[in-house]
């Protein structure tokens, strides 16, 4: 029987983040895919130029629809503007009791555009985090969630380390914004395993971080372990960036179909 997944996140009207992006790489990745949205964003390649927030209500009931007819073998949570919508999800996750759940703590768009409000992210830390199974915050997200100036590795390391302990699950601080190569750090279980990625000179990365924390998603639903489906997730964003796209006028997104040959769908 096919797998599913659900994204829980904001819709970019763009196709390159959000909803679209994760849709894309679950489909890409073999499993169905399912959403509940939590804001729609007017938002191009340039930048992000209005945000609409859905109710709690209808969100509630988006979760309530998918839950209780296609039980989703993983999650993957974005986007989630208000401390109100945080707290809904977090209900329902409980209620249904949501496995492989993946949190991306999405805060700032690669635009520089804020797309959560500023008392979102501790009830984010409260309510949200318990919940998963992998928490995966970019450099900058990691420093804001652990108090932790991120210079180097080491750094990096430590973040991870505080993070995991205080929230009770593993954490994969992304280094897509290093100077130098895009390695991913992994701490769980109090050990932790480096990701090693080559930094690809594309300058079109808008919605990495999304399409990373789908594939893992996905890659938990069919059955992977962690380490195994991070492995995976990592190379299909790789290749997806290394596919070198180029659309739209400004941070351009990833070719999600990359892994898919023409003949497959002709
Ligand atoms: N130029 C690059 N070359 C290789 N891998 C990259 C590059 N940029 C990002 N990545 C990889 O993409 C994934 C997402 O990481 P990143 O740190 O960009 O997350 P993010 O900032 O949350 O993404 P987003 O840009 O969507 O907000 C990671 O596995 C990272 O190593
Ligand atoms: C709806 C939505 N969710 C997430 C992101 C973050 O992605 P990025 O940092 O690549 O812009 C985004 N831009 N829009």
């Amino acid at each position: 029987m096919m797998k599913t997944a659900l994204t829980i996140a904001g819709s970019d009207s763009s196709g390159g983040a959000g909803i679209q992006a994760d849709m894309k790489t679950m489909t890409a990745n073999g499993v169905y895919a399912m959403s509940a949205i939590t804001a729609l964003t007017a938002q191009n390649t340039t930048g992000v130029m209005s945000i609409m927030e859905v109710s709690k209500e209808f969100l509630e009931q988006q979760l309530d629809s998918i839950f209780t007819d296609i039980y989703p073998d993983a999650v993957k949570i974005g986007m989630v503007p208000s401390p109100d919508l945080i707290r809904a999800i977090a209900d329902k996750l409980e209620y249904y009791h949501a496995k492989n759940i993946v949190i991306d703590p999405v805060m700032i768009a690669t635009s520089g555009s804020r797309l959560i409000r500023e008392e979102t992210i501790n009830i984010m830390k409260d309510k949200l985090f318990p919940h998963g199974a992998l928490l995966t915050p970019n450099l900058w997200e990691a420093s804001v969630l652990s108090g932790i100036t991120i210079r180097d590795e080491m750094d990096m390391v430590r973040a991870a380390e505080l993070l995991s302990k205080e929230y009770g699950c593993a954490v994969l601080c992304k280094g897509g914004h290093s100077e130098k190569n895009a390695n991913d750090l992994l701490y769980y279980d109090k050990k932790y395993r480096w990701f090693i990625g080559e930094r690809i000179h594309n300058l079109n990365t808008h919605g990495t971080g999304c399409t990373l924390s789908s594939a893992i998603a996905a890659e938990l639903a069919k059955g992977k372990d962690l380490e195994e489906a991070i492995q995976l997730a990592k190379e299909y964003v790789t290749g997806a960036l290394e596919a070198m796209l180029d659309l739209g006028k400004g941070n351009g997104p990833l070719n999600h179909m990359w892994n898919i040959k023409q003949e497959d769908i002709l």
